[in-house]
């Protein structure tokens, strides 16, 4: 029996989209942590949104390159069942909180993804995303998807680019474990288009 696909809506920054998100069906929400981004949301804003969240669905916390006491600080403070690590942190950064984490990965031309990803054999996923000088995530663009290995020996979370229109091809052509989206889902930079979302998982269904 093919398992279905997993889906994390990333990028929340409003408790009513989060609650909607979850009446929709996904997996698991993210929020950024990471100051720079228009999605980013404080502490009190996640403790808010994380409110709205039941169990059965992850909440993720995204970081990019954050300091060890700024990691524990929000791991004090929210419920984060999920750690999302989206800069160069090394495996043994990531390890150190003992928590379940994803590590983001930013695809560029050339690079040998198997060896980057051998680097974080803890992780459990890896994330794959579109490379952006200077922006770390969330740029709403693709890249190319005939650089991913076939076997990349632990679950794949695609992202990157992706929407209720392309994600379809995404799921058959690349079968991952999950499919992450952000800017796809849009209305603004961290808020969510609510009939995107129902699209989104929809189309994620319907493969
Ligand atoms: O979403 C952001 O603003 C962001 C900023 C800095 C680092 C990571 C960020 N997002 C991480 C995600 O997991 C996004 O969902 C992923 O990059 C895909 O974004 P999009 O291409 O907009 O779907």
């Amino acid at each position: 029996m093919k398992p279905r696909t997993r889906i994390k809506i990333c990028g929340i920054t409003q408790p009513g989209d989060a609650a909607f998100a979850v009446a929709a069906g996904v997996d698991a929400i993210g929020l950024v942590f990471y100051p720079k981004s228009p999605r980013a949301v404080s502490i009190a804003q996640a403790q808010v949104i994380v409110s709205k969240v039941p169990g059965f669905v992850t909440v993720t916390g995204l970081f990019v390159d954050a300091s060890a006491e700024c990691v524990w600080q929000h791991l004090e403070a929210i419920p984060l069942g999920l750690l999302q690590f989206h800069g160069n942190e090394s495996a043994e950064f990531c390890e150190q909180f003992k928590r379940p984490y994803i590590k983001a990965v930013r695809v560029q031309p050339g690079m040998d993804i198997n060896a980057v990803i051998g680097q974080y054999k803890t992780a459990c996923g890896i994330l794959l995303d579109s490379y952006q000088p200077g922006v770390p995530g969330g740029t709403g663009t693709c890249f190319d998807w005939q650089a991913i290995p076939n076997d990349l020996g632990q679950p794949l979370i695609m992202a990157g680019g992706l929407t209720p229109e392309n994600v379809r091809q995404a799921i058959q052509t690349l079968h991952p474990f999950a499919v992450d989206v952000s800017g796809g889902v849009e209305i603004s930079k961290g808020v969510k288009d609510h009939q995107k979302i129902l699209a989104f998982v929809r189309e994620v269904a319907s493969v």
